[in-house]
């Protein structure tokens, strides 16, 4: 009888499970479990009458590295080379990026003359951390907060602005609370390995896996920072959904998972709201604590783990203001915790990419990212805020950092809730907790998606295909 795999969950971690089950010959049955009325989850991009694109989730992937390069790989094979619309080395978007502190805007060091002068908000130039890196002993710990290690190897100042930054703009998330071990892996095992950062990532890791493609090649020759699709993002989730579809995958949206069960002849029993759905193998592409609450009682050593995976909300607000100029050319700028906690930074979106402007005339889109881990703190209990809250908010800082005060042509506010999984201090013993739990208990459940090995788009899709790889190397 041919075998039955249920994915749960039509992020682009779930759309690219099935897309790398349905490519291969004899591939199983799939079944696609989607709760909500679209698919893509966070990649999701509102297009206006006129052409303009505004992306609620990520703005950009990207090209570098071996996730970079699969990433590319998948866009190609999907046919959606021309779409792609890159932000080559040599422009102000790979360039420019800026802190804004003590009420003004920072262009952060770049090249060797900013690496050997003193460059403001810094009291010191750059090159004195990373004296002090190379000088500094190896950690003993198994695991510490980025701003701890930080500290430990670069010097306080650099952790408390530059990477209390980096971490809002990418995890919204605390650099005192989130694990460097998990977070940026390659700087753990870069001092665990030759003792320095700076050392280990000189030195680099060997060949990784092949996936070169005309298009990452293209990336490399022409030192592509980041690429978007022209559609948007959200181009990628219904070009996966369009071949699914062609290869007779069932993909259901409303899908209200209520429980899951095993038969007494191993089988999971997935119950919906309308019915239910057996499966000889389950991918769960869901957030971890969405995927706690469904198992069955006798796997509460699962779900607690699960259920230890927070994650924060974010309030993104995307304002376009017709006429207007920036003072600046950049990708955008962060604002450190200190700064203004409850504003986690602006993303210059016309800058990167003006083809997505639309055909209304110039005009200035922007994008303000308000909350992360300090969404309860600064506007309460994320289900409940008014948008007008979060408009006026951005409105303001739009206002007070760019100096753009007439009112935005369009607005649109969304509050994106328990979005980023924060890995916190520990997250790899949990990691480790969880893989252990399902190899002995011999369940046949892989667990895909942002909440456990990487937040990015590119890592989702990599541990997505991993995950399958897993699978069918035990399937033959
Ligand atoms: C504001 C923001 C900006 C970002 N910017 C970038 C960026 O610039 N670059 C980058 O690389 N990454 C970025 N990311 C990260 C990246 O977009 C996400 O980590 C990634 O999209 C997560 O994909 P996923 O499929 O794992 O999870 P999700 O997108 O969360 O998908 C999970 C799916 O499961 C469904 N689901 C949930 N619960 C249930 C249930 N009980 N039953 C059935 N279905 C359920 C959801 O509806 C959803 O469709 C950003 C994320 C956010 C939020
Ligand atoms: C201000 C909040 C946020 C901004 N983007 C994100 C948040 C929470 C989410 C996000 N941004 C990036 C990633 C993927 C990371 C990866 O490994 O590819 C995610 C999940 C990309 C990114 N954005 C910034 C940096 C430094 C990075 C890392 C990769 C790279 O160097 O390109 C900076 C940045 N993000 C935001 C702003 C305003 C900003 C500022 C300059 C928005």
């Amino acid at each position: 009888m041919q075998r039955t795999v249920a994915v749960l969950g039509g992020g682009i971690s779930g759309l690219t499970a099935c897309y790398y089950l349905a490519r291969i010959p004899n591939a199983p049955k799939i079944i696609l479990l989607e709760g909500s009325g679209r698919l893509g989850g966070w990649l999701h991009s509102t297009r206006t009458e006129d052409g303009a694109i505004f992306e609620h989730g990520p703005r950009g992937s990207r090209p570098a590295g071996a996730v970079g390069k699969n990433t590319l790989l998948m866009v190609s094979e999907l046919g959606l080379e021309a779409d792609v619309l890159p932000v080559p080395g040599d422009h102000p978007a790979s360039k420019n990026r800026y802190l804004y502190v003590s009420g003004s805007l920072h262009r952060l060091p770049s090249g060797i003359g900013g690496v050997l002068r003193t460059v403001p908000p810094f009291t010191r130039p750059l090159l004195w951390s990373g004296l002090r890196e190379l000088a500094a002993p190896r950690g003993t710990q198994p695991d510490e907060t980025i701003h701890g290690f930080v500290s430990r190897r670069f010097g306080k100042e650099l952790a408390d602005i530059a990477i209390d930054s980096l971490c809002r703009g990418v995890f919204a998330g605390d650099c005192r609370a989130l694990s460097v071990r998990s977070c940026f892996p390659v700087l753990f095992e870069a001092e665990r390995r030759r003792r320095s950062v700076i050392l280990g990532m000189a030195l680099g890791r060997g060949k990784g896996p092949p996936l070169d493609s005309a298009l990452s090649r293209r990336a490399c020759d022409e030192r592509w920072s980041q690429w978007s699709l022209r559609g948007g993002m959200e181009t990628l989730p219904e070009a996966l959904q369009d071949f699914l579809r062609q290869r007779g995958v069932e993909v259901h949206c409303h899908a209200r998972l209520q429980h899951l069960e095993r038969t007494a002849a191993g089988r999971w029993q997935i119950a919906l709201e309308d019915g239910s759905v057996s499966a000889d193998h389950v991918i769960s592409a869901l957030p971890a604590r969405a995927l706690a609450v469904l198992l069955p009682g006798w796997a509460e050593p699962l779900a607690q783990e699960l259920r230890g995976i927070e994650a924060v909300a974010v309030g993104v607000v995307n304002l376009q203001y017709d006429g207007a100029t920036l003072p600046i050319m950049g990708f955008g700028h962060l604002v450190p915790s200190f700064e203004d906690s409850s504003l986690l930074g602006i993303v210059y979106d016309s800058v990167a990419f003006p083809e997505q402007n639309g055909t209304g005339g110039p005009s200035v889109r922007l994008t303000v990212m308000l909350g992360g881990a300090w969404f309860v703190q600064g506007f309460g209990d994320p289900a409940a805020v008014p948008q007008a809250v979060l408009l006026s908010r951005a409105k303001e800082a739009v206002r007070m950092h760019l100096g753009l005060s007439a009112e935005p042509s369009r607005t649109i506010v969304k509050v994106l809730k328990a979005c980023i999984p924060q890995y916190t201090l520990g997250h790899w013993r949990r990691i480790e907790t969880i893989s252990h739990y399902l190899e002995q208990e011999g369940l046949p459940l892989s667990l895909v998606g942002a909440s456990y090995k990487g937040v990015s788009v590119n890592d989702c899709i990599y541990n997505a295909k991993e995950a399958v790889d897993q699978l069918l190397g035990q399937a033959q």
